[in-house]
C-alpha cells in the first residue's frame, strides 16, 4: 500500500534571529518529512531550535529559507489571513506555559466552547473533559485548576477546534512527576485518536512513547530515528 503524503514538508528550512549583537541562528538546512499520524518528537539540548522550529511549523513565523508544506499546501505562498485561519481551524499549537493557552477570566467550559466555537464546530464540554480525566471541571475557573489540569486542557481545547495536527512546545517540563503521566496519558489518547502529535521534549519518558525521535544540536538535523513508540 502508498505511504499518505506528509502532514509537513520541510526542505532545507532555516530560521535567523536579529539581534544587537548581530544575526543568530535559529535552524539550518532543516529537511524532514512529519506524517499525518502518531507522535513525532522534536528532541535536542537546549538551544538546539527545537522551539524555533515549532513555530515554523505552527505557522507564527515564516523562515527566512526553505520550503514548509502543510497538508500539500505551499506555506511559502499563504497570505498572513490565510496562515492565521489554518491556525485556529487546523492546527493547535501549545505554549510551554500553561496560562499562555487559556482565557483564565472564562470557565474551563467556556475555554473549551470559545476553541471549538473559533473554528466553527459544536461542542459538549464534558465529552471532551471525561477522557482528559478532567470530569466534572467544566464550571470552574481556570486559576482553579492545577499546571497539568491546565496543560490537559489546552489539549481539550485543540481537540475542541478539531485540529488536525497538535504541537505542544515542552508540554511536560513544569509540571511535577504526577502531573506529567498524566499529560503523557493525554497525549497517549490524542495518538490513539489519530492526531498527528508533534512535540518538543528533553523528556525521556515522553521521547518513550515517540513513534519517530528528530533530533537536532545547534539548529541542525542530527538524526531521525524510530522511537518505542512506533
Ligand atoms: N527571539 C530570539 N531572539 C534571538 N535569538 C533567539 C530567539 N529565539 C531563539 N533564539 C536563538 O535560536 C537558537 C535556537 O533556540 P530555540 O529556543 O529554538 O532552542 P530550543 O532547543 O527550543 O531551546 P530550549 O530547550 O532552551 O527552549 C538559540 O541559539 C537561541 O538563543
Amino acid at each position: 500500500m502508498r505511504e499518505p503524503p506528509p502532514i509537513f514538508r520541510l526542505r532545507d528550512i532555516g530560521v535567523d534571529y536579529r539581534t544587537p549583537a548581530g544575526t543568530v541562528t535559529g535552524v539550518a538546512g532543516v529537511t524532514l518529512d512529519i506524517p499525518r499520524t502518531g507522535l513525532t518528537v522534536l528532541a535536542g539540548p537546549s538551544g538546539s531550535g527545537k522551539s524555533t522550529l515549532l513555530r515554523v511549523l505552527g505557522l507564527f513565523d515564516r523562515p527566512v529559507r526553505g520550503e514548509l508544506t502543510f497538508a500539500g499546501l505551499d506555506t511559502g505562498a499563504l497570505s498572513h489571513r490565510r496562515r492565521r485561519a489554518l491556525r485556529r481551524e487546523q492546527l493547535g499549537l501549545i505554549f510551554q506555559n500553561p496560562a499562555d493557552n487559556l482565557l483564565p477570566h472564562l470557565t474551563v467550559g467556556d475555554n473549551l466552547r470559545a476553541a471549538a466555537q473559533s473554528a466553527g464546530h459544536p461542542c459538549d464540554p464534558e465529552l471532551l473533559l471525561a477522557p482528559l480525566g478532567l470530569s466534572g471541571t467544566g464550571p470552574w475557573r481556570v486559576p482553579a485548576l492545577s499546571g497539568g489540569q491546565q496543560q490537559r486542557l489546552a489539549f481539550g481545547c485543540a481537540l475542541a477546534r478539531r485540529s488536525s495536527v497538535i504541537l505542544a512546545d515542552e508540554p511536560t517540563s513544569q509540571l511535577d512527576d504526577a502531573s506529567a503521566e498524566k499529560v503523557l496519558d493525554t497525549l497517549r489518547y490524542l495518538v490513539d485518536q489519530d492526531f498527528a502529535v508533534l512535540v518538543t521534549s528533553h523528556d525521556e519518558r515522553l521521547i518513550g512513547l515517540a513513534a519517530r525521535v528528530a533530533r537536532l544540536r545547534d539548529g541542525r538535523l542530527e538524526e531521525v530515528v524510530d522511537g518505542a513508540g512506533g
